[in-house]
């Protein structure tokens, strides 16, 4: 596979050297706002900044380049994305988090809040650790929890580094220098306390993620996620 990355940061050198292994071929390494020529990939791989995933998305879309995204910041315009892919018959997928350990996680919150809404007395809380150079806050990831949670129980909202009325969830943001992602739920009583975390202990699980999703999405057409990817929920 022919892969264009548009961000050449963190991720998208980490993503490199997954994706060689793999057997691909990296034809586009972007970086900065520049002008570039997608239509010499087969698939785009965009992990950069929150400004500039829309651009980045969309010029993908209108070229008919099937794209992933895992930048985080950008959700504000995913629904535009979605009409847009829907009606060029394009191809994209977003996740707030690519790794298996991660989409797993995601489902064992879900079922974890399941069980929390027939017991009283439990306040429940989010907590993300990133290293510093994050520009984004919370985590996309720790924004995915709070849906996760949401969709069944009776919270109705999350809320970054306040107090958090009954109906919603506060989501704690930490930044440690060197921290790949830790994420935390939190249900406290007066009596006990039960947690379930997540920690990455480097970037490998979020590239690996990507690159097994652009290899999926590849001769496919519409808006998917990992659910789709990795079969699993
Ligand atoms: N979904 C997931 O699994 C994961 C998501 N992420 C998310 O991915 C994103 C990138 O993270 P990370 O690699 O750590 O960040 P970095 O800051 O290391 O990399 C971002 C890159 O984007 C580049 N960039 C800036 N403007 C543009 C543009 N217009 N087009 C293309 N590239 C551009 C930057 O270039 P320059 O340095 O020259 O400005 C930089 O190389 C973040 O949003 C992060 O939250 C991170 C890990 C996992
Ligand atoms: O910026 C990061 O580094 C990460 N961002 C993603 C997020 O915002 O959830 C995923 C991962 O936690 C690392």
């Amino acid at each position: 596979m022919k892969i264009a990355l548009l961000g050449y940061g963190r991720m998208g050198k980490e993503i490199e050297k997954i994706a060689l292994q793999r057997g691909h071929e990296i034809v586009l390494k972007v970086s900065k706002d520049s002008s570039y020529d997608i239509c010499k990939a087969d698939v785009a791989i965009d992990f950069s900044i929150p400004d500039a995933a829309y651009g980045n998305i969309s010029n993908c879309i209108n070229n008919n380049i099937p794209v992933i995204s895992g930048t985080t910041g950008w959700l504000d315009h995913y629904d535009a994305i979605e009409k847009l892919c829907l009606d060029k018959e394009g191809a994209f997928i977003y996740a707030s988090n690519f790794s298996l350990g991660v989409n797993i996680f995601f489902e064992l919150n879900k079922q974890l809040a399941t069980l929390m809404k027939t017991v009283e007395g439990y306040n429940t809380s989010i907590e993300e650790i990133h290293h510093t150079k994050k520009l984004d806050a919370p985590s996309g990831t720790a924004i995915t929890l709070a849906e996760g949670i949401i969709e069944d129980s009776e919270k109705t909202a999350w809320k970054l580094d306040g107090k958090a009325s009954e109906n919603t969830i506060p989501i704690a943001a930490k930044r440690i220098p060197g921290v790949p992602g830790t994420h935390t739920i939190s249900y406290d009583s007066d009596i006990d306390s039960i947690e379930i975390k997540h920690t990455a202990h480097n970037r490998q699980g979020f590239a690996l993620g990507a690159v097994v999703a652009a290899e999926w999405l590849q001769h496919r057409k519409g808006v998917f996620t990992m659910k789709d990817v990795l079969n699993i929920g």
